[in-house]
């Protein structure tokens, strides 16, 4: 059976006139410099579900993350985005990609509502000047992060866990349906990690679709309905969300420390790090 078959299938399985899944990875092979680094990844990924693809140190969630947006190429298998081929998916302003840290910009001095909005460049379809209901839609991510008071701070003078806060409200301006997160919470304080979960709840509650890259679950646990880990580049558990065990699970733990990845491939059945909850 073909790949495109096989999405044909996935999304009649769905049932009639139900939308396709907002994510389709069939049978996934990535390699860089001709090592390979995800295995036959498969992932479905349906419309409106919260989902966090966890795992250790290099076991290929950003990989994958990144083959799923075309930003790494596949050396087999295929991406579908929301029912379409990722070589032909055009309709990016639904998607609302929010990257690990900061580094549009670079040097050069930009405010909090400056980069904000340029989170709507991709949903624009020419050149044109903001409309009323573009400075709206900016407003109203920034109200949804708190930031609303900093607005015309330069980003440069944030913490590490403001301006994440800023690349949420960025990709929020362009009002997508779908979220990608990659480690939102990483070297995030408690306080923006607050503001960063009640964010995602409202995303959620408004039935958006969201990835999560992520260490572990941490204080986004109550919010996850799936948990897809990865280990060595082979999916090893999908279902429950995993609870994070040992050190890992103390309040504050930031993951910064390389993990047993040698145990991991040896075992590529166990799942490190993880306890997994049973199925009642
Ligand atoms: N650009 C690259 N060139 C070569 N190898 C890479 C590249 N990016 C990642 N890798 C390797 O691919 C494997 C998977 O890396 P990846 O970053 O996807 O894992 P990860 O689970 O996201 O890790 P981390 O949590 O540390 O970000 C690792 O062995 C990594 O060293």
């Amino acid at each position: 059976m073909t790949a495109e078959s096989v999405a044909e299938r996935a999304g009649a399985d769905s049932g009639p006139g139900s939308a396709p899944p907002a994510f389709l990875v069939r049978n996934a092979v990535v390699a860089y410099d001709r090592v390979p680094v995800l295995h036959g990844v498969d992932l479905t990924v349906p419309r409106g579900q919260v989902l966090a693809i966890l795992g250790p140190n290099g076991s290929g969630k950003s990989t994958l993350m990144k083959a799923m947006l075309g930003i790494v190429p596949l050396v087999s298998g295929s991406v579908e985005v929301h029912g379409t081929p990722l070589r032909r998916f055009r309709d990016w302003g639904r998607i609302g990609y929010v990257p690990q840290r900061l580094t549009a910009g670079g040097g050069v001095p930009a405010t909090v509502r400056e980069v904000v909005a340029s989170g709507q460049i991709a949903r624009r379809r020419r050149l044109r000047w903001s409309a009323p209901s573009d400075r709206a839609a900016v407003d109203e991510a920034l109200d949804a992060l708190d930031l609303a008071g900093m607005a015309r701070s330069s980003v440069h003078e944030l913490s590490g866990g403001q301006q994440q806060r800023v690349l949420i409200a960025r990709a929020l301006a362009a009002r997508p349906d779908t979220f990608v997160m990659d480690e939102p919470m990483a070297g995030v304080d408690s306080e923006n990690q607050r503001a960063l979960a009640a964010a995602i709840t409202a995303l959620r509650e408004r039935g958006s679709t969201i990835l999560l890259v992520l260490h572990e679950s941490g204080p986004l646990e109550p919010l996850l309905e799936r948990g897809v880990a990865l280990s060595g580049g082979r999916v090893v558990h999908d279902g429950p969300v995993p609870r994070p065990s040992g050190a890992c699970a103390r309040p504050g733990h930031d993951h910064v420390h390389p993990h047993a990845d040698a145990e991991a491939a040896a075992a590529p059945s166990a799942l490190p790090e993880f306890e997994v909850p049973r199925r009642d």
